[in-house]
């Protein structure tokens, strides 16, 4: 895969050099590549920023800067002939990010973060590239940061542990929190005492069918306690 990252702070994304996605990128697994706009904006002080038309505090993004930079790496998308990117927008007004969009994007070649800061990007960059390739508006959650990048940092990793051989033992996916629409089970290792606070017995009875159980029981009991929402009516 692909992933493209389009942004005024192209160091902030340079811990992906390190760890998983790092060997992942070492494996040619992931190309992630960093852009700076201000690369793209000409003027002596690479202005990328402009009062808001209609007035209101802060600054919007100007949309020459994105659309030079976003030509450029479609039109070397299309020269290449691979398949057109998908372009993803991380915005507090964007559809609520989940394990099942990072399933579903990282079946895709190609993505293109496009990571605003300000009061966000001029709204005529979203709408014209929505005639050139798939756009999605994704928010991480309901709160506000300061622009994009933290949750393109979130949607990077979220995506890119699920790129097929990212992750060594595919079998550590399974059963993760949200996997399935169940928080994960409680995790312990040695010692078998810390603190007065001993392993449940079963993890150490050596029997795998009552370990599964026991084991599903607790997912369900999480979830039912710390996110009823995840729980179908019947199981809520
Ligand atoms: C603060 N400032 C004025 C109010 C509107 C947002 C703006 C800051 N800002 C600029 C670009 C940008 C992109 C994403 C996010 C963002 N916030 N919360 C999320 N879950 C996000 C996502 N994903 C915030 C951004």
């Amino acid at each position: 895969m692909r992933i493209d990252i389009v942004t005024i702070f192209p160091e902030f994304f340079r811990v992906l050099d390190v760890s998983l996605l790092g060997r992942a990128r070492t494996a040619g697994l992931l190309d992630v590549r960093a852009h700076d706009l201000r690369d793209h904006a000409h003027d002596r002080h690479r202005t990328v920023d402009d009062t808001p038309y209609g007035g209101g505090a802060g600054m919007v993004m100007k949309p020459e800067p994105w659309g030079e930079a976003l030509d450029g790496i479609l039109d070397e998308a299309e020269g290449a002939g691979e398949t057109v990117p998908t372009l993803i927008v991380p915005s507090p007004a964007g559809e609520p990010f989940t394990q099942a969009i990072a399933a579903e994007l990282a079946q895709l070649d190609h993505l293109v973060f496009a990571c605003g800061r300000y009061e966000g990007i001029d709204q005529r960059v979203v709408d014209h590239y929505e005639e050139r390739m798939p756009v999605r508006l994704l928010s991480l959650g309901d709160y506000v940061l300061n622009g994009g990048e933290v949750a393109a940092m979130a949607m990077i990793e979220a995506v890119g542990r699920l790129v097929p051989g990212v992750v060594g033992n595919p079998e550590s996916l399974v059963e993760e929190s949200h996997e399935d629409g169940l928080l994960e089970y409680p995790s312990y290792t040695k010692p078998q005492v810390w603190r007065g606070l001993e392993v449940p017995d079963v993890l150490r009875s050596g029997n795998h069918g009552a370990v599964a159980a026991w084991r599903h029981e607790q997912r369900i009991e999480r979830t039912r306690r710390v996110r009823p929402d995840l729980l179908g009516d019947d199981d809520a």
